[in-house]
């Protein structure tokens, strides 16, 4: 009391010391620091030292320092508050204090020394250097030319989603992934990031990794422990150990600790800690197979499995932040899940930061971006990080070896670039006899057949592993496959410390899951000895429908089983690119080179067993899809497994088999929306759809086509009565492409195009198809970029059109002037029946001229206007219209500025209506009292 009523500046330390005496006592910890200083400051001799060492508890501890330190006088006194300031980490507890007693330290005090030797400060310092060190280069070609993680990083498109996979717009900043922004679900630990193969989900990890450890990151975690998921499986069924061994083990161990202080810490104070775990996907199926209860014990010993559950689900260490990593498709129970990201690999703008930063020289750059911008396709496959990363180093290889610096084919597959890839890495057994003289003469089948014996090698211990689901071996099943120490140095394997327990030295994985795939690919082809048909052994598996799971981890497991069978290839994705390069392998532009390393005739046998395997599948595939008809005609919703298959065809470059493909889609219209479809796959699309002759509809909403997929369906477009591309990440660049086809063809019915890059340039591209397509009937295009002035192309295309229907504009920003063009059409359209301009910033003044237009009009039904920002002033506009008997049927008029008055006239004037079914104006400025005044009106609705 007396304290509180003191001006606690003028207070000595001494005096401080007194009257916090019990704060001290009970938040004090991390005491050896504090005598350490004192000692070293000769505030304490070692005799004190001694005695507070052997006081019994830690409080009493504290009393004698305290005593000690108010017998030596005002300066030890400042200095014992000085350590418990210095040293932040270790005193976490007094922060508060301090900020309680407004402690600034003196000008003398701040002179004096303060070593941290506090056990948790110092163990947090060593995570953060040995993270930095881990963490400063990138994956390379091999060990020999490491990158500097900083000199290639570049950011890559990152989506947020909800819980009900709805797109809540892009991470900004590598900041923003750990905040606040786009958590849909508080109670939640785990940020949940997902992306496809080689899109750069460990990388990110690595950034964020690397950041933190220069405390370049925003965030208040003092640790960090980064795992692997794939260590988990390496555990055998019956290894237990302590949750502190696992923090500790695979990450590092504290020095000096002999009271256990840190783990105590992080048991105390689980919220400082952060985790990573990379690669959900790889131990999704091992999880699904393991029966395990939950730990809840931190002291108990467990399953590691068992305790990275019961971390996720936080069960352990609550409060502690997890980011996790998964590839696509890969479900966890939305209520661990804080927030969804989904990564989209580079945009085109990424992609020409990371071609700058991979070429240093200005004619390197200049010719990757010829050979770029003359191939979608190629830009395409670039926009994975991975395959970017793979086409420009052997851009590199070529230039620097033969002094050519283009691509091979016109139309790279995936097949070529890992072939490639191969390529350099077996050309490093012929060294060119002067490096000064280049080899002009690019030979890649001798490359092959020189290195055979290694590539087989490598490629037989790839399949293994994928065979047993391991992306791990040991030395042993390395030499067990013939190879010796110097392949190692060639880059396909790398070597792996973090697994490494004492029972097993030395553990290898491929430089990549993919080339792994692609290697066990390689090792069905030249396997000899095996039957021919056992090189269809990862397709059966494929399409084999997965067993019914039991599910033990209620908190944290994967989907159920129906959705599971509905999406049986999410988990064996590398066995489905094993399939893939198999296709590219024995395709026929690659016959020439697998001829020098595999026999024709096996060659040959294994070609038709493909293809023929191929028709059947394609056919039955087919057959099978889930039909349903609606009013615009039969429809086939397509299954992921149907996009494998596109890819498979395409890599096998067989136009037989796309031709019976295209014949065989007999439903008009095909939906492959949430496939993750991305620009890529429009090319193998395109390979199929170019041999069709009907008109089709296409259905890509929500996948990740962007503006290359739509220029390689280019020439599909001539055929599509549908074109939905909704949640595509498409830009203006893609409207000019829809509107030089679209308007060729002129077959065009429907276009959505909600929510992607659109501005007011695209919207004039897409304001022409309106015109001259005469058959278009419906056009969504909410929640773009588009204002008055896109909005005004767009209603005067509309207002000259004679089909359209429907428009959808929600989300836009067309204003009162956007508005006043729609009035305008309003007036004078005879055909529209169903317009939303909801969410465009329209206020009372873009309301009223709406208003007074629809009363001109007769066809419109349906009118959404909903979250703008009309208010009473426009009312008696919008009752006199309510009023009158037009053709409106609903009005939404939710989220506005109505008061109680200009409700209560819409309410009067409804009386007179007989046309209008209901008039929505919930999220008004109504208390709910007077809500409650319309309830009888049930017209009128508030909900
Ligand atoms: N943001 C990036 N900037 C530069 N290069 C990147 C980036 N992301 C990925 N890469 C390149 O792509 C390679 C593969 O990326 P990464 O291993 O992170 O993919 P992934 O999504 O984890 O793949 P998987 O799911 O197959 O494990 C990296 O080794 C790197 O060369």
């Amino acid at each position: 009391m007396i304290m509180a009523q003191m001006d606690e500046d003028k207070l000595s330390c001494w005096c401080i010391l007194t009257f916090h005496r019990e704060v001290l006592v009970t938040r004090l910890r991390s005491i050896q620091c504090i005598v350490d200083n004192l000692l070293s400051a000769e505030f304490l001799c070692q005799e004190d030292a001694e005695i507070i060492q052997r006081t019994a508890t830690k409080s009493n501890q504290v009393r004698k320092i305290l005593e000690l330190v108010q017998c030596k006088g005002e300066q030890a006194c400042e200095f014992l508050i000085y350590i418990i300031y210095k040293v932040r980490d270790a005193y976490i507890d007094l922060q508060p204090w301090l900020k309680e007693i407004d402690y600034r330290p003196s000008q003398d005090v701040t002179v004096m020394e303060v070593v941290n030797t506090d056990p948790i400060s110092r163990y947090c310092e060593k995570l953060r250097h040995e993270m930095s060190r881990d963490t400063s280069f990138i994956m390379s070609y091999g060990q020999r030319d490491e990158t500097r993680l900083e000199d290639l990083y570049t950011d890559t498109l990152m989506e947020l989603f909800n819980d009900c996979n709805e797109s809540l717009g892009f991470v900004e900043s590598l900041d923003q992934l750990l905040g606040d922004h786009a958590v849909f679900n508080p109670q939640g630990e785990t940020i949940y990031m997902v992306g496809d193969a080689g899109v750069g989900k460990s990388i990110l990890l690595q950034k964020l990794q690397n950041l933190w450890s220069k405390k370049e990151l925003q965030t208040d975690a003092i640790f960090f422990f980064k795992f692997r998921c794939r260590m988990f499986s390496t555990f055998r069924d019956s290894e237990q150990i302590s949750l502190r061994d696992l923090l500790f083990k695979y990450n590092c161990y504290p020095d000096l600790d002999p009271d256990d202080e840190v783990f105590d810490y992080i048991l105390r104070f689980p919220e400082r800690v952060l985790f990573t775990f990379d690669g959900y996907d790889e131990i999704q199926e091992v999880l699904d197979l393991m029966n395990m209860p939950e730990v809840v014990s931190p002291e108990e010993k467990a399953h590691p499995l068992q305790l990275l559950i019961s971390l996720l689900s936080g069960k352990l260490l609550k409060g502690s932040q997890k980011v996790l990593t998964a590839r696509t498709g890969v479900e966890i129970q939305s209520r661990v899940v804080r927030k969804k990201v989904t990564l989209r690999g580079f945009s085109p703008t990424h992609l020409k930061t990371y071609i700058n930063l991979h070429f240093k020289d200005q004619e390197h750059r200049d010719l990757v971006s010829v050979q770029l911008d003359a191939s979608p396709h190629l830009c395409g496959l670039c926009s994975t990080p991975l395959f970017c990363w793979i086409v420009f180093k052997t851009f590199k290889h070529l230039h620097s070896v033969h002094d050519t610096f283009e691509l091979p084919e016109t139309c790279v597959t995936l097949t070529d670039i890992f072939l490639l890839l191969s390529e350099v890495f077996l050309s490093r057994l012929s060294r060119p006899s002067s490096s000064l003289v280049k080899r002009n003469l690019r030979c890649a089948s001798e490359t092959f057949k020189a290195g055979l014996r290694p590539l087989t090698g490598f490629a037989k211990l790839a399949l293994q592993g994928l065979e047993r689901g391991s992306f791990i071996c040991s030395p042993e099943e390395v030499a067990a496959c013939g190879l010796m120490e110097e392949d190692l140095a060639l880059g396909f394997l790398r070597s792996v410390s973090e697994f490494n327990t004492n029972e097993s030295p030395a553990t290898f994985e491929f430089l990549h899951i993919t080339l792994q795939s692609f290697l066990a690919a390689f090792a069905l082809v030249l396997d000899e000895q095996a039957p021919e048909n056992s090189i269809l052994k990862f397709f059966t598996e494929c399409s084999r429908k997965r067993k019914s799971s039991c599910l033990p981890f209620e908190i944290c497991s994967i989907k159920s089983t129906k959705q599971s069978e509905k999406k049986p290839f999410t988990t064996n994705e590398h066995l489905q690119f094993t399939n893939l390069f198999l296709c590219g392998l024995l395709s026929k532009a690659h016959v020439g080179l697998m001829e020098h390393l595999v026999s024709p005739v096996s060659l040959k046998k294994k070609r038709s067993l493909l293809k023929a395997y191929l028709s059947t599948s394609v056919k039955s595939h087919l057959h099978g899809l889930p039909a349903y008809t609606t009013e615009e005609g039969k429809r086939v919703h397509v299954l992921p497994n149907f996009l494998w298959m596109l890819r498979c065809i395409f890599e096998t470059d067989s136009k037989d088999i796309a031709k019976m493909t295209a014949k065989g889609i007999t439903a008009g219209f095909i939906k492959l929306g949430y496939c993750n479809v991305y620009s890529g796959d429009c090319t193998a699309l395109n390979f199929v759809l170019q041999h069709r002759r009907k008109l089709l509809g296409l259905d890509m909403d929500n996948n990740n086509i962007s503006d290359y997929g739509v220029r390689q369906l280019r020439p599909s477009f001539s055929k599509m009565t549908v074109v939905r591309l909704c949640v595509n990440n498409l830009s203006d660049s893609s409207m000019e492409v829809l509107s030089e086809e679209l308007c060729k063809y002129k077959v065009v019915e429907i276009l959505g195009l909600y929510n992607n890059h659109i501005t007011d340039v695209g919207a004039r591209f897409v304001a022409q198809i309106i015109e001259q397509c005469p058959k278009l009937k419906k056009l969504k295009i909410g929640k773009n970029n588009i204002s008055s002035i896109g909005g005004r192309y767009l209603a005067n295309a509309i207002q000259k059109s004679t089909s359209i229907f429907e428009v959808g504009m929600w989300g836009n920003s067309i204003g009162d002037e956007g508005a006043n063009a729609f009035a305008e059409v309003l007036r004078n359209h005879p055909s529209l029946t169903n317009l939303s301009l909801s969410a465009n910033g329209i206020t009372s003044e873009g309301g009223k001229s709406l208003a007074k237009a629809l009363m001109e009009n007769s066809c419109l039904r349906i009118f959404w206007l909903v979250q703008n920002e009309l208010s009473d002033d426009a009312a008696p506009h919008w009752a006199k219209l309510i009023g009158a008997n037009t053709g409106l049927t609903h009005l939404w008029l939710i989220n506005n500025q109505f008061s109680m008055d200009g409700i209560r006239r819409f309410s009067e004037a409804l009386g007179h209506n007989t046309h209008l079914k209901e008039i929505c104006v919930k999220g008004n400025q109504l208390a709910e009292e007077e809500e409650k005044q319309f309830v009888e009106e049930k017209r009128l609705r508030f909900h």
